[in-house]
């Protein structure tokens, strides 16, 4: 065995990356479980709340390395690394060994962990949370994360917006970090677990925000932004595994 053991909620795919820079993209999802915050909208209940702990399973690099190869047939694809916050959890064997194989890592995480092996990433995607989720942002944890990352990940930084405070927030990120590409996305309102499969988010809720969206940074003249919606939740809502 290389490493410790990782926390994993769910392994799924392929399917495409539905946010941010690598939109589009197929990939296969490790959703590791456990995370450090607990956003009021979170979209990912499964792999916070400790209710669903007896669902998240230990599993070695190798039986992870496994699943990865078996869902992509093992053809080297780009690996999406999310939770939960997979910041937590030691990651960097598992990098390591897709890396020997020709596979990609790209890695979502709210910045508030900073990791060395970071730097061993291919996409790394800090998204900072803004007051609408009731969390606290530490800047400094995010300079921290950008930090160990330099040299290494091309990065991207992505802001989920419900409303006017959300959106000044992404605008201070956006003048805090000049040359890193940022995301807006808007935000959907999806019912808590143990509702998944079929659960409906608000898709007429999140269309609403997204043309708001594209008529706020345009009248702010805000040219350096891009604004996208999750594109598997227009296709599948919240469902599990896609
Ligand atoms: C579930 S999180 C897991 C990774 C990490 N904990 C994070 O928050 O970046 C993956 C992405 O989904 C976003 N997200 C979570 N709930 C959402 C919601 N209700 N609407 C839109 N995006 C959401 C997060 O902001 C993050 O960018
Ligand atoms: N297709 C797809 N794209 C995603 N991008 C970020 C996701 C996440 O939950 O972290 C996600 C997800 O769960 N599915
Ligand atoms: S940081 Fe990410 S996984 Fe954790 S509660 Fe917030 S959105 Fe969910
Ligand atoms: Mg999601």
């Amino acid at each position: 065995m290389s490493g410790g053991t990782i926390r994993v909620s769910e392994i799924f795919g392929p399917t495409i990356q539905g946010e941010g820079a690598l939109i589009g993209l197929p990939t296969v999802f490790v959703r590791t479980g456990g995370c450090d915050y607990r956003c009021s909208w979170c979209d990912s209940l499964h792999a916070v709340d400790s209710a669903f702990r007896n669902q998240w399973i230990p599993m070695s690099v190798e039986t992870i390395w496994q699943e990865v190869m078996k869902l992509s047939g093992g053809k080297p694809l780009t690996v999406s690394l999310s939770g939960g916050n997979p910041a937590i959890q030691p990651l960097r064997p598992l990098i390591e060994l897709g890396h020997t194989q020709g596979y990609r890592f790209a890695l979502e995480t709210q910045g508030s962990v900073a990791q060395g092996w970071f730097r061993d990433l291919d996409t790394l995607v800090i998204s900072p949370k803004p007051p609408s989720s009731g969390m606290l942002t530490d800047w400094d944890q995010v300079d921290n994360c950008l930090q160990l990352a330099a040299g290494g990940p091309e990065v991207a930084l992505k802001v989920v917006v419900f409303d006017e405070p959300d959106y000044a927030f992404a605008q201070q990120a956006g003048q805090r970090y000049p040359q890193i590409p940022l995301f807006l996305q808007p935000g959907n309102h999806t019912p808590p677990p143990p509702e998944d499969d079929d659960a409906r988010i608000d898709l007429d809720g999140v269309m609403d925000r997204m043309h708001w969206l594209v008529e706020r940074v345009t009248a702010d003249q805000w040219f350096e932004v891009r604004v996208l919606p999750q594109l598997h939740v227009l296709l599948w809502g919240n469902k599990r595994g896609v």
